[in-house]
């Protein structure tokens, strides 16, 4: 068996290594996309099946493996229907050259001034007691939310997130998703948290920011409309009472950017 094993190892060649690392890169980052999708759930589903049909064929359940297998079938089928949000949008990030990483180069400046604009608008909003929900898209892709809404695809600034959530905006209602440095939809509706112990003073638009953050790695930012509290979600936990500085400092660790607008060691390397 032993050497068995090495004649197996002695026939593997760097281009073998280099085809079995690009297959579980692009594996990994399918899964990024998916992660947080109702898609999880299909795949979880046929998973299921394949394992009962395994059985049942071990089992020699003849009837019961016939039926399975033609469940398989019809759920094969419907992978591509149920995925057509996540294909879509690994095809625009192929086209954009985002598949397959950030970057060295990815814009950490725009997201320092994306996040300006939010603490910005933050405290606008907090000031005029205008109830705003901001959510953040992070590694999971929240296709599944953004459809629910009125697609944006425009540039974050204060401007825009304002007038979105001005009391007479016919897109007021539900929320605001923010997708790269962009503004992907508006009136999204998210999923609502079950935490049976919440503060009986958070109504259904904080209990959507918790909820969205417990179904994916999301951030969502809330602005109440009764106290003008800022207050921001992450894994399913409320921060809330931020001040404008804290709201900063806390989206510069969980979203990235910088506090101080210094030159970047590239910026710095390539003289510019
Ligand atoms: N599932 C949802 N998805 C997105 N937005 C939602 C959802 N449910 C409620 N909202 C938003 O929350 C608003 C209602 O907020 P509500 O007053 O119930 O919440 P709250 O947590 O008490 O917030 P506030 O302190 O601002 O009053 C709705 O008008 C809507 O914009």
């Amino acid at each position: 068996m032993w050497e068995g094993l090495t004649n197996l190892f002695a026939q593997i060649t760097f281009i073998d290594i280099f085809d079995i690392s690009l297959v579980a890169f692009l594996f990994y980052r399918l899964t990024l996309l998916i992660r947080g999708t109702r898609a999880i759930q299909l795949l979880k589903g046929l998973f299921v099946l394949l394992i009962a049909m395994v059985l049942s064929d071990r089992m020699q359940l003849t009837t019961i493996n016939f039926l399975l297998e033609q469940a398989m079938t019809v759920g094969i089928v419907a992978i591509p229907i149920v995925f057509q949000p996540e294909l879509r949008r690994a095809l625009e990030q192929l086209g954009r050259g985002k598949f397959f990483g950030d970057g060295l180069f990815s814009g950490d400046e725009d997201r320092t001034q994306a996040i300006k604009e939010l603490k910005k608008a933050a405290k606008v909003l907090q000031t005029r007691k205008i109830g705003a929900l901001i959510v953040i898209e992070r590694k999971t892709g929240l296709s599944d939310i953004t459809e629910t809404g009125i697609q944006i695809n425009g540039k974050i600034s204060a401007e825009l997130i304002i007038n979105v959530f001005m009391p007479l905006s016919p897109l007021h209602d539900g929320a605001l998703v923010l997708r790269e440095n962009h503004v992907k939809a508006a009136g999204c509706y998210l999923p609502l948290t079950e935490k049976p112990d919440l503060s009986k003073e958070l109504g259904t638009r904080h209990r959507a920011a918790i909820g969205i953050t417990e179904n994916s790695d999301a951030i969502s930012l809330i602005i109440s409309e009764e106290t003008g509290a800022i207050s921001l979600a992450e894994g399913g936990k409320l921060t809330r009472y931020l001040d404008e500085d804290e709201l900063e400092s806390l989206l510069i660790k969980l979203w990235g950017g910088h506090e101080h607008q210094s030159k970047s060691f590239w910026q710095w390397r390539l003289g510019n």
